[in-house]
């Protein structure tokens, strides 16, 4: 089995994996819509031209899976795995593609990705074999942090969470932004306080692994503007039910996208 990676769908999470395992192995990619490919990558034109692959890297939306999944049985081969980033598409639905026995692998990766600091949990199926799970660890790692899980009910919450995180920062960053225009800031200032307090506080949060509990106390001085600030969202546990809601709704909704359409 040679370490050719075929990625199926070149779009921005499969680019971002093409473009992280070009420059160290051979990474070929069909994606007929995309108008260019990372450095290094292969376009094929048909699947049918791809050959044994170690790892298949199946990168389309999830309403895109029905479309390729007639692919799959061929893909499958001996010693081959097939690796899902789609959100909700379940290992089951990829078996009843794939065939019964084929190594499957389901993961959540996120956007940080494209700069190697992302984080992926991933789920394997009872066929994939030690040597597969490493090439799926290799495969993975080049974008970030690899976390593998026994549990696949397990990656509803972990699409909720780390998968749509990302957007969820910044979308509190824009209100932070909002909130400082509303109190007199220009925009380019709001902006590029908000942009950089968000850069420094999650590179704070990197260092010897201090609890974000204690990051937050460091912020906070009794009586000063910070628990001023803490007080209006932690009030009738407002926080904690906003994050509550919003990561069961993401949650839910991967649970939808696993139902056939
Ligand atoms: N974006 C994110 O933050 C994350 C996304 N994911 C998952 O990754 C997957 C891809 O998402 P994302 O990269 O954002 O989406 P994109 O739309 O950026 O990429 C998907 C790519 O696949 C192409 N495509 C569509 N149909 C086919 C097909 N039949 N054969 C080959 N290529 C095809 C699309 O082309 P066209 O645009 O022309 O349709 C597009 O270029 C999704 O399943 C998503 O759930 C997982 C974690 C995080
Ligand atoms: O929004 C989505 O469905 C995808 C999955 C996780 C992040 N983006």
């Amino acid at each position: 089995m040679s370490d050719t990676i075929l990625m199926i769908g070149c779009g921005r999470m499969g680019g971002a994996i093409a473009q992280a395992l070009a420059p160290a192995c051979r990474v070929l990619a069909f994606d007929p819509h995309a108008d260019h490919l990372p450095a290094g990558v292969e376009r094929l034109e048909s699947l049918s031209g791809a050959g044994a692959c170690a790892v298949v890297v199946l990168a389309v939306k999830p309403q895109g899976f029905d479309a390729i999944a007639p692919a799959l049985a061929s893909l499958a081969g001996p010693g081959s795995v097939i690796l899902s980033i789609m959100a909700g598409i379940t290992l089951e639905r990829l078996s009843a593609a794939a065939g019964t026995g084929a190594a499957l692998v389901r993961a959540m990766p996120n956007t940080p990705a494209a700069i190697g600091c992302g984080i992926t949990a991933a789920v394997a199926s009872p066929a994939v074999t030690a040597r597969q799970r490493a090439a799926v660890t290799r495969t993975l790692e080049a974008t970030g942090q690899v976390l593998w899980l026994e549990d696949e009910g397990d990656l509803d919450a972990v699409t909720a969470l780390s998968g749509s995180g990302p957007a969820y920062f910044y979308r509190f960053a824009e209100a932070l932004i909002q909130a400082g225009m509303e109190r007199g800031l220009d925009a380019e200032t709001a902006t590029r306080l908000a942009r950089q307090t968000f850069i420094g506080a999650a590179r704070l949060a990197e260092v010897d692994g201090v609890p974000l509990v204690e990051l937050r106390r460091q912020v906070t001085s009794p009586g000063g503007t910070t628990a001023a600030g803490l007080a209006v969202m932690e009030a009738d546990g407002a926080i904690d039910a906003l994050a509550g809601q919003v990561v069961r709704a993401a949650a839910r909704r991967s649970r939808e996208l696993s139902q056939p359409r």
